[in-house]
């Protein structure tokens, strides 16, 4: 008896959730409705997103069918619903623009979540908001002049000759070329960014790369940690979420530590991005904690971002033997003017291979969905539509960049629409690798730089051809919030 008591009233108490969960996202979702701003229609729960247990495309490929969707009926923006929460989305370039430059004072932010007290290392450039992004990036801004890149540059060359060096054992058999690439990257950020020699080739699986590969690691749990935190930000700060595993920041957090001791014990200065960290703290600009969580981001962005970019630049030119051609004959051209030395002036002159890698960034943006919140409420132009306050607005670069409008045949790879007539005849803001306005990426040098060095010092000696064993077309893996390739990209790479 009171165990039938028990079940009947668990089931009303689901019932009467589920129902409260109905009406809850009926009501939600007439939320751009009343603002008469188009959308597509939201499913229960879900919104616009794909069930995240059964996706049938990425993330930004399914935003990109919202994109192809709303374009077809001439809308030059929409409302869509992230789960529950509703998101602004320009389509026209020019509301892109707005957002993005014009009036960015409306939109400084990225709604991204941080906790000073329980993650040291979560308060960065990336996610700071408000006056104090601004502050940090006034002073971080110096950190990446053509300067700075300079004095980095014979870094970037031992790390790229390390490189070389084991291609001639690591080319005897079928390449996993993400992994050439990824090692690479890390041996360059991890030099910059934490002054370490991390000797990446040499060690299969350093201390380095083992807590970088979990700083990445998406499984389930850090997915509900994302989701919950970006939805529910001040809860979670109250309960104190943390994003980053504390074994993570705990290792970076050493590093930092250990390394600053010793140049100050030792009276060591290096030409990289912590020295230049170190400057700040030594002016008070900076705490030890912050040094060490922009040491961190500068890793976080730049070594899986610029390691992407090379190795999908590879896959693209094993497929087009006619433009890694042309690619090798600009190369080589160069290195022979220095005495087969790459000097920091002459990547300039490599313009083709930088055509070829604005090319590859077309078709592969690493950050394929770029966000913003609105820090004050705001009306859209051309209409009396008011976003209010704390509203989410996703900046479509992958499907820009995959528009036939803007690049006919667009999944064709061909550099030469990177070149200056092609260029100029483009609206600037249909083009995003790097976002656009006062938060663009502040490493976009310094990212060029190593990939452009790391590729042309592998294209002087090697050919590149895919291996049977890479599936094309190759498809993009659907749990990383970065695009990303699925799975190995296998390459034979053969000595000139
Ligand atoms: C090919 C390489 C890279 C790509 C494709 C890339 C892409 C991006 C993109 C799309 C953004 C967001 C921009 C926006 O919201 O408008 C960004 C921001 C950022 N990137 Fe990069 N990035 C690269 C390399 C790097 C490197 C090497 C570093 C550091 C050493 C870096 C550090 C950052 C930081 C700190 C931000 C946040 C800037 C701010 O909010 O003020 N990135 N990056």
């Amino acid at each position: 008896m009171i165990l039938s008591i028990l079940t009947s009233s668990i089931f009303i108490n689901i019932y009467l959730a589920v129902i409260i969960l109905i009406l809850y996202c009926k009501w939600r979702f007439t939320y751009w409705q009343n603002k008469k701003v188009p959308g597509p229609k939201p499913r229960l729960i879900l919104g616009n997103s794909q069930n995240p247990f059964a996706r049938a495309s990425t993330p930004y490929e399914h935003v990109k069918h919202i994109y192809d969707q709303m374009k077809a009926q001439k809308h030059d923006f929409c409302g869509i619903y992230v789960f529950t929460q509703p998101s602004y989305m320009p389509i026209n370039p020019e509301y892109v623009k707005d957002i993005m430059l014009k009036d960015f004072s409306n939109f400084v932010d990225r709604g991204m979540y941080y906790n000073e007290k329980t993650d040291p290392l979560s308060v960065h450039l990336l996610s700071l908001g408000g006056q104090r992004w601004k502050n940090l990036r006034a002073k971080l801004t110096p950190t990446f002049t053509s300067g700075k890149m300079k004095t980095m540059f014979g870094t970037l060359i031992n790390c790229g000759n390390q490189m070389v060096e084991s291609m001639r054992k690591l080319s005897e058999k079928p390449l996993d070329i993400k992994d050439v690439c990824a090692c690479y990257t890390t041996d360059v950020i991890g030099s910059c960014a934490f002054g370490l020699d991390c000797n990446s080739f040499a060690e299969s699986e350093s201390e380095f790369r083992k807590f970088g590969k979990k700083a990445f690691a998406i499984s389930a749990q850090n997915v509900a940690r994302i989701v919950f935190c970006s939805s529910f930000g001040n809860l979670a700060k109250k309960l104190g979420v943390r994003l980053i595993d504390p074994d993570v920041s705990e290792f970076f957090i050493n590093i930092v530590n250990a390394t600053l001791k010793y140049r100050q014990e030792n009276k060591i200065e290096r030409n990289d991005f912590l020295q230049l960290l170190i400057g700040l703290k030594e002016n008070n600009e900076l705490t030890t904690e912050e040094v060490a969580a922009q040491a961190f981001i500068f890793f976080l962005a730049g070594f899986e971002t610029s390691s992407t970019t090379m190795s999908s630049c590879l896959l693209e030119l094993a497929q087009n033997q006619d433009i890694q051609d042309k690619v090798r004959e600009e190369v080589v051209q160069i290195f022979s003017k220095n005495d087969g030395k790459l000097m920091y002036d002459s990547l300039m002159d490599m313009k083709y291979l930088g055509h070829t890698i604005a090319e590859t960034l077309r078709l592969y943006p690493t950050i394929p969905l770029i966000q913003r919140q609105c820090t004050t409420d705001y009306t859209i132009r051309n209409t009396d539509i008011r976003l209010e306050k704390g509203t989410r607005v996703l900046l479509p670069t992958y499907a820009l960049h995959r528009d036939p409008e803007y690049y006919p045949d667009p999944n064709k790879f061909d550099p030469d629409r990177f070149n200056d007539e092609a260029k100029s005849k483009r609206h600037p803001f249909v083009y995003l690798p790097f976002g656009e306005g006062p938060r663009v990426c502040i490493g976009e040098r310094f990212g060029l730089m190593q990939v452009k060095i790391g590729l042309a010092m592998l294209l002087k000696d090697y050919k590149f051809v895919i291996n049977p064993k890479t599936k094309l077309p190759v498809e993009f893996d659907k749990n990383g919030f970065l695009l990303s390739v699925k799975g190995s990209i296998w390459l034979d790479a053969i000595k000139l």
